[in-house]
């Protein structure tokens, strides 16, 4: 009886951290909402985008059936949180009768602008790293990791195909995202890069941003860790050699669609991180 309600005590404060990252997920949204509200005149699109709001109830509902979460509560939330979207921006509680703002209208030049340099106002308005690390914590450390092998299956296919990798084989190189607070340790498993739980025997650190930065090729490794963007600790053989294989990765081999997610999301990176630092 004692140990079922130390149990039961334990669950509730689990449960009550988990309601704190859902309203901290929910202030993210807020800020982001805000965000996007400052950007679509810019872009030459209206506040209200119907289009936009059915394609995010679509992601929600997908994602509740992969969680097993009940379809009709998934949608109450997503009406909720697109109900309190639309309240922040002024538009009128439903999408359908949202008065004149029916579709969203695409200008010429849609294309997110190269020079992101001008939206620095806007990019200050986004949480910096060090505040989105605890709503990352939030997430199950096998969802991160089951991400993260992924993308890396993705990202280094064809080293993996042809044996470059193969000096992981047995070895632990240690990621760490020291603004995210985040620290994977990755090995080559049955042809895999994996995710294994054992201290590092090499680790390279770096910001978020830097190693955005070295996976999209925008900055080369050389660049990054003369500048001590990233460090090497630990093991320097072993260092050096995965530094001297990121420096040779074939960028061709990597699925266009992912090279530009990634090249994107690191000049984004790198623009919010001049605006934070210009404040
Ligand atoms: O993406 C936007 O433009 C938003 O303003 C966010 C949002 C949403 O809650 O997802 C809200 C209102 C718009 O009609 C479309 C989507």
């Amino acid at each position: 009886m004692r140990a079922e309600r130390f149990a039961l005590a334990r669950t509730r404060a689990t449960i009550d951290a988990v309601d704190d990252g859902m309203l901290l997920l929910l202030a993210a949204r807020r800020r982001l909402v805000r965000l996007a509200a400052r950007l679509k005149p810019s872009a030459g699109l209206v506040a209200s985008d119907p289009a936009r709001e059915s394609a995010v109830r679509q992601r929600g509902q997908r994602l509740a059936r992969r969680l097993d979460v009940p379809a009709g509560t998934a949608a109450h939330l997503f009406d909720l949180m697109i109900a309190d979207a639309r309240a922040q921006q002024g538009l009128s509680d439903d999408a359908d009768q949202g008065g004149q703002d029916r579709s969203p209208v695409m200008l010429d030049g849609m294309n997110p602008p190269n020079d992101l340099s001008r939206a620095a106002p806007m990019l200050r308005l986004l949480p910096p790293p060090r505040r989105i690390a605890p709503l990352l914590r939030v997430l199950p450390a096998r969802w991160q990791h089951a991400l993260l092998e992924r993308a890396m299956a993705r990202v280094l296919a064809a080293p993996i195909a042809d044996g470059a990798l193969d000096f992981m084989a047995g070895r632990r190189l240690g990621i760490e995202v020291s603004d995210l607070g985040l620290c994977w340790v990755l090995s080559l498993r049955d042809g895999r890069l994996v995710v294994v739980d054992d201290r590092p025997e090499a680790s390279v650190r770096g910001s978020a941003t830097d190693l955005l930065l070295l996976a999209s090729r925008l900055e080369d490794a050389d660049t990054l860790f003369f500048q001590r963007n990233l460090v090497l600790t630990g093991d320097t053989e072993l260092g050096l050699t995965a530094r001297n294989l990121l420096d040779r990765l074939p960028w061709e081999s990597v699925p266009l669609g992912l090279r530009i997610a990634l090249n994107r999301g690191a000049r984004f990176a790198r623009a919010a991180r001049e605006a934070h630092r210009q404040r």
